[in-house]
Formats: C-alpha cells, structure tokens, sequence
C-alpha cells in the first residue's frame, strides 16, 4: 500500500521484514563478493547484448530511484549467453548511490562499495506471459549491475543527469527516447553471476544476478545531480533528498558464486 517501505530510520532496509519475511529469505541480494572464493567456470560463456533496437520510453522518479523504461513487446533488446538458458528482454534500468562523497552501491567487493550501481533489469519472456509473472518466478529475471566509481566525466551519462531536473519529485515521469545503454558499458563484460533476489520489496527471490567486474567511471559533480531528486512528492511539504537508496550486503546461505574468468 502506498509507501510502505523505504531507506530511512522508520522505513529502512532493516525493517522491510517485518512487511516482506522473504527479507530473511535463502536467497536475497545484495551480497558482498569475494573474488578469490568465486569459482572461475568454464561452461560459463560470455555474456550478449543485443540493444541495438532498443526503444526507451520515459524516465520516472518511482519515489525509490529514477528509471529509465523501455518497449518490451518484442525480442529488440535482450541479454543472452552466461548463465542464461533464454534470451531476456530489457525491461527498465535505474540506479543506487550514496551521499555527498559516500558509497552508494549495493553489491560490495571485499567489503568494498562503489559510489552507485546501475542495474539493467530483463525478464524472461519465453517462459512467462507478463513481466509479473516473470518478477515471481525462480528463473524469471536478469539483472546486470554495473559500478560507479568517481573519476572522470562519462561523456553518455549526461544524457540522463541533464533529465533529471525533470523528475524532480516522486510520482514525475517526463519523455526520454532513443536512449541506449549500451553507451554505459565497461569495455569488459566479465563478470560475476549468482541466484538472487530484487533488492528492494517485494524482495522477490526470482533474479539471476551478472554483475560486471569493471566499473565505469563518472565525475562527482555528475552524481551530484542525482542527489538532487527527492523521495518525496510535490505536494509533501517535507523535502527528503534521495540519496542512499542502496540496501546492505545479505547472507549468501551457503550459495555459489561464480565467475566467467
Ligand atoms: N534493485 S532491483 O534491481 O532489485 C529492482 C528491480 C529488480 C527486478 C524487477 C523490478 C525492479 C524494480 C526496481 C525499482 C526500483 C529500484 C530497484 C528495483
Ligand atoms: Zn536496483
């Protein structure tokens, strides 16, 4: 119902149990990797991208993060290959950061956090009818995550921070065509891949997660801008800036991770 959970104290990553139990589940994301312990699998053959038809729809501020959606009616824009046995059709992507000069992603490294993750979520359209239903299902999601860390400009992501002025507050939606986040790829596709869950409610346990070993780099000021949205409504009087909208590394329950090489 509404806004039931969210990043705070009263709302925070800690009590989303006691709304949504399968936060304690077997199989919730995020995780902190450790290289050394992912085993290196040889049957795990590189990850495609097939984005070169894709169609972005809009850009909204869902009151959690900003997301960019897009056409999903048809195959135009997949991730296949790796871990997958169907092709995934792209559904939105958003983001995770910190605050001011603080850490912000989901997923950690050795404990390491990055500033922001982006997470390309895809649904598994060859088995489920809807995304819905795919959202339930053990094997129904693909989520790529991909780190942030500060450095230099990224000459693409203006694209989307120079939006973002335009979905201001929670609930605001505005035009964003012919985006394709293909320019938001490191140039390396290896990556680490375990069974997880979404990592916001309804904390679902249907994501087979890839997450990409190297990090694209984008300058301060550019995640600055995203700082400037707020959790909060027009119409609300108090104004919370978003900004920590990660949730903490999870138990891993005994489960394997793996990695292409
Ligand atoms: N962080 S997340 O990728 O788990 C996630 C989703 C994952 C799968 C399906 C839908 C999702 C929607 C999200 C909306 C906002 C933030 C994370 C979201
Ligand atoms: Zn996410």
């Amino acid at each position: 119902t509404g806004h039931d959970w969210g990043y705070g104290v009263e709302d925070g990553p800690s009590l989303w149990h006691q709304n949504y139990p399968i936060a304690k589940g077997s199989r919730q994301s995020p995780i902190d990797i450790l290289p050394q312990t992912a085993s290196h699998d040889p049957s795990l053959g590189p990850i495609a991208l097939k984005y070169d038809q894709c169609t972005s729809i809009n850009i909204a501020n869902n009151g959690h993060s900003v997301v960019v959606e897009f056409e999903d009616s048809d195959d135009r824009s997949v991730i296949q290959g790796g871990p997958l046995d169907n092709p995934y059709r792209l559904k939105q992507f958003h983001f995770h950061w910190g605050g001011k000069g603080c850490r912000g992603s989901e997923h950690t490294v050795e404990g390491h956090s990055y500033a922001s993750e982006l997470h390309l979520v895809h649904w598994n359209a060859v088995k489920y009818e809807t995304f819905g239903e795919a959202a339930t299902a053990p094997d129904g999601l693909a989520v790529l995550g991909i780190f942030l860390e500060t450095g230099d400009d990224h000459r693409w992501l203006h694209t989307i921070t120079d939006a973002l002025y335009m979905v201001k507050f929670k609930g605001s939606v505005t035009n964003f065509k012919s985006f394709n986040p293909k320019c938001l790829l490191p140039s390396s596709l290896h990556y680490w891949t375990y069974l997880g869950s979404l990592t916001t409610p309804p904390l679902h346990e249907s994501v087979t997660w890839i997450v990409l070993k190297e990090p694209i780099a984008v300058s301060e000021k550019q995640m600055s801008k995203f700082r400037m949205l707020l959790f909060t409504g027009e119409e609300e009087d108090q104004r919370m800036r978003m900004e920590n909208n990660f949730r903490p590394p999870q138990p891993l329950k005994g489960r394997k991770v793996r990695s292409s090489n």
